[in-house]
């Protein structure tokens, strides 16, 4: 006897699981079965299709006649972090830019001051209300980045508040450690780095990649070589915050580096994207913080998927430059900013961005995956990135149990 069947789906969208991230013509292609069911047994698909009477479950759950997909993977975000910096709106509104912010000590160095000062306790109570949310928006897998430490302390305390939202939340984590993510004021850059290389041993007990921000003002193209390098030789996986806002060859670099991913890339160089296309690499582009930085130029989506590329998506979610844990508002800006397709996008926040992160198992349903499922109050799965800014998950449910109903109206 099977645990569960989740029955009445009107249509059920099926990433297709690769042993790759999906690349160019195949991002487009999607597997969408009308009137189906998901059988479910310990907590794995044990059946997901077309209605059929071949198989029985002592518990079923009515997905009244809405769509159903894999749970949503969230492959960039800087969750643990302490304070806000709503501060630096009134910055942006006088036109003073992010770089320039952080120049000035503010940016990710505030972050840095707010997170040292926060108690272990006290991040992972806030950390808790966004992770809380991003289930409740239909996300059971998630990365959590350092790099709001800069100093071994703090560093291992945000990678172990990121462990322990993983033991507290009935979802996947994937830990990264991003020492290298700014230079505390008063430091040169070069000497920082070698400090940060000297944390890799202390983070490797705790973090699944090593990532680093490549960007004018932060670490050049060849000190974040030689933390990469360093990195790969301590068994780590590497990954790289790229070509964001100048376009200083850092896809080249994640590509030369063999990165499981390559993220932001809104200046990425034709050079980079054509070199994408033959590389295992993922591009996790990240639409919100363009936005949020209120900038014209979005990442060329069209340009490394027609160019034969793997693309992912994620919110980007931090306290300054992209401040929202809802990937299904990043799903409707990819549709609208980056012209991705629909099948383009889901495939970009299930099965890719699943390899963006070393976990092919999540953001599929074949048999013996992990029962992660969202019913969608939606017509359709066009519908989700059409209708922005507001929550379509109506049922989220983690291996196989009932995580989360949407709540009707007391009245
Ligand atoms: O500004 C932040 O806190 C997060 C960020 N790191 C690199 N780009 C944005
Ligand atoms: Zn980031």
């Amino acid at each position: 006897m099977n645990d569960v069947m989740i029955k009445n789906i009107k249509s059920l969208i099926l990433p297709k699981k690769s042993d790759k991230p999906l690349k160019g013509k195949e991002m487009d292609e999607l597997k969408i079965v009308d009137d189906a069911v998901i059988v479910v047994k310990d907590g794995k698909v044990v059946y997901a299709g077309e209605k059929t009477d071949e198989y029985e479950a002592s518990e079923v759950i009515d997905a009244e006649g809405k769509i159903a997909s894999p749970a949503l993977v969230e492959p960039h975000t800087h969750v643990v972090h302490g304070g806000s910096r709503e501060h630096e709106m009134s910055l942006k509104r006088q036109g003073v830019d992010y770089l320039k912010i952080l120049e000035q000590g503010g940016g990710i160095l505030n972050t840095v001051e707010q997170t040292r000062k926060a108690a272990f306790d006290e991040l992972l109570e806030k950390a808790s209300v966004n992770i809380t949310r991003m289930i409740q928006h239909g996300v059971l897998t998630v990365e959590s980045k350092s790099g709001y430490g800069l100093d071994k302390e703090n560093e291992l305390k945000q990678l172990k508040v990121s462990k322990a939202l993983e033991e507290k939340f009935p979802i996947t984590m994937r830990h990264t450690y991003l020492g290298p993510h700014a230079i505390p004021k008063g430091r040169e850059a070069g000497e920082f780095m070698e400090e940060m290389i000297e944390l890799l041993d202390d983070a490797k007990e705790y973090a699944d990649f090593a990532d680093v921000f490549t960007e004018t003002g932060v670490f050049s193209v060849e000190e974040s070589r030689k933390y990469m390098e360093a990195a790969r030789e301590k068994g780590f996986r590497v990954k790289i915050h790229a070509d964001e806002i100048d376009p200083l060859g850092g896809l080249e670099l994640a590509i030369e580096q063999k990165a499981v991913s390559a993220d932001h890339l809104v200046a990425a160089s034709e050079e980079g994207k054509k070199q994408l296309a033959d590389s295992d690499t993922v591009a996790v582009l990240l639409p919100g913080t363009t936005f949020y930085l209120g900038k014209n130029e979005f990442a060329d989506a069209r340009g490394m998927i027609e160019g034969g590329g793997a693309v992912s998506l994620a919110t980007d979610y931090n306290p300054g430059s992209c401040v929202t844990d809802n990937l299904q508002m990043i799903m409707a800006i990819a549709a609208l900013k980056l012209k991705m397709t629909p099948n383009e996008i889901w495939n970009a926040v299930t099965v890719n961005a699943a390899h963006a992160i070393d976990a092919a198992d999540r953001g599929t349903l074949e048999a013996g995956d992990d029962a992660n499922i969202v019913i969608w109050d939606a017509p359709n799965h066009e519908y989700i990135p059409y209708h922005y800014g507001v929550n379509h998950a109506y049922k989220v449910i983690a291996d196989g149990k009932l995580l989360y109903e949407r709540p009707g109206l007391k009245f």
